[in-house]
């Protein structure tokens, strides 16, 4: 299948299925010297791994995590690195019935359409499992950016139609709500609005912030391979994402010029903005500023109601889906949208060393 690799110089590739043997990525162009460790993939990992409280699909997966080649002695080479997560769990029986038709809210028409036949085993390629991969690549993305002190860090800004309040607002507490909640108010909302829509056999939506502290100015390539675009691609890969703003996104469409322009202030040998309605991204490339995006997750497809369908025969049919499902995905897509953002900016940020003959010149007379 093409469109599984991302990235043109920090190049990530997933492969693998929700029930076949295993979920995998291989990370071409990660720079040697990187120390790197499987127990410290593992972290992120376990953020995204199912199962984990009662908001998550109950299929319990350990996602341990290997690392098969492209680090030794603790660091990175520069070659290849190749991880693989085996899956434990499968119960594929669940979805022998849906290998005639196709779920509402899934990728099942689109594939078949598209190849004539698909894995319609927890679906297959497109499942939500597939992005373990991104997580483990994300890791060593993040470990990179932290070397050079820029910090990603995605939480749960609304579900359903409760939205974090910003004067209660603090990262510490993220790790304390089950929804990854950093206003603990909003969170406990959040729970019972979850658990009554649960109660209901339906499914929940909401939207991911994503904060990125430490970012330069000028990274992001003009035209085509702008930061905003290419920050957009990577979320909007992952599945559920519905929509995608940096800074005030659609709501600066309503705004007029001298609201929404960033007044440019210098003080102390240093060059600052008064706001930041663009979100850290002017023409393409960030501005110096924090990056703010969200990522609108829609309500989990897969519901205990019945639903209306067709199947292969082109017949109209009512159904009832089987399976372990998250009731709402967004806070397990939290560490993975973190991943996507630093797998984005790893790669304009190795793109951009090759930007200008001075520095260039300079590294070389070392
Ligand atoms: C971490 C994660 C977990 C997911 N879990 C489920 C799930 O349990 N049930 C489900 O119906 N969809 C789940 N999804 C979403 C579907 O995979 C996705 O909606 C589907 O493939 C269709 O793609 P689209 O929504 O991008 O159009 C999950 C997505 C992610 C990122
Ligand atoms: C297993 C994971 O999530 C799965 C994502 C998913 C989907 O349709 O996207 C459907 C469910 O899969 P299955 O029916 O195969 O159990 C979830 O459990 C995971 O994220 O690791």
């Amino acid at each position: 299948m093409a469109g599984s690799t991302l990235g043109t110089m920090f190049k990530v590739s997933t492969w693998g299925e929700s029930h076949g043997k295993g979920i995998g990525v291989v990370v071409d162009g990660c720079p040697a010297g990187l120390t790197i460790s499987e127990e410290y993939i593992q972290t992120y990992l376990n953020r995204r791994k199912p199962g984990q409280t009662k908001y998550s699909t109950p299929r319990k997966e350990d996602d341990y995590v290997e690392i098969l080649s492209g680090v030794f002695e603790g660091r990175t080479t520069g070659t290849p690195i190749s991880m693989v997560v085996m899956n434990q769990t499968q119960r594929s029986s669940d979805y022998s019935e849906i290998a005639n038709y196709y779920r509402p809210g899934h990728a099942d028409y689109t594939y078949d359409s598209k190849y004539g036949f698909r894995d319609y085993r927890g679906g297959g390629r497109s499942s939500g499992r597939e992005t373990t991969a991104r997580v483990a690549a994300g890791a060593i993305a993040l470990a990179i950016l932290d070397s050079l002190n820029i910090h990603v860090s995605a939480y749960t800004r609304s579900i359903g139609p409760i939205t974090i309040d910003y004067t209660n607002l603090n990262l510490q507490n993220i790790m304390q709500s089950s929804l990854y909640m950093p206003d603990l108010n909003a969170s406990a909302k959040a729970e019972d609005f979850l658990l009554e829509k649960m109660n209901e056999s339906n499914s929940v939506g909401g939207v991911i912030e994503c904060v990125v502290t430490g970012m330069p100015a000028g990274i992001g390539e003009p035209v085509f391979e702008k930061l905003d675009a290419n920050l957009a691609k990577a979320v909007m890969s992952v599945g559920a994402v519905k929509g995608f703003e940096i800074g005030d996104g659609f709501k600066s469409a309503s705004m007029l010029g001298d609201a929404n322009n960033d007044a440019f202030h210098y003080e102390d040998g240093t060059l600052s903005k008064e706001t930041n309605h663009a979100g850290g991204i002017l023409g393409g490339m960030s501005d110096g500023s924090n990056i703010i995006l969200r990522a609108a997750i829609k309500p989990t497809a897969s519901i205990a109601r019945t639903q209306h369908t067709v199947n292969k025969a082109n017949k109209n049919i009512e159904i009832n889906i089987k399976g372990r499902h998250d009731p709402i995905i967004v806070p397990r897509a939290v560490v993975v949208i973190e991943s996507m953002v630093a797998l984005t900016l790893v790669d304009l940020l190795l793109q951009n060393m090759a930007s200008r003959l001075d520095k260039i010149q300079e590294f070389y007379k070392n």
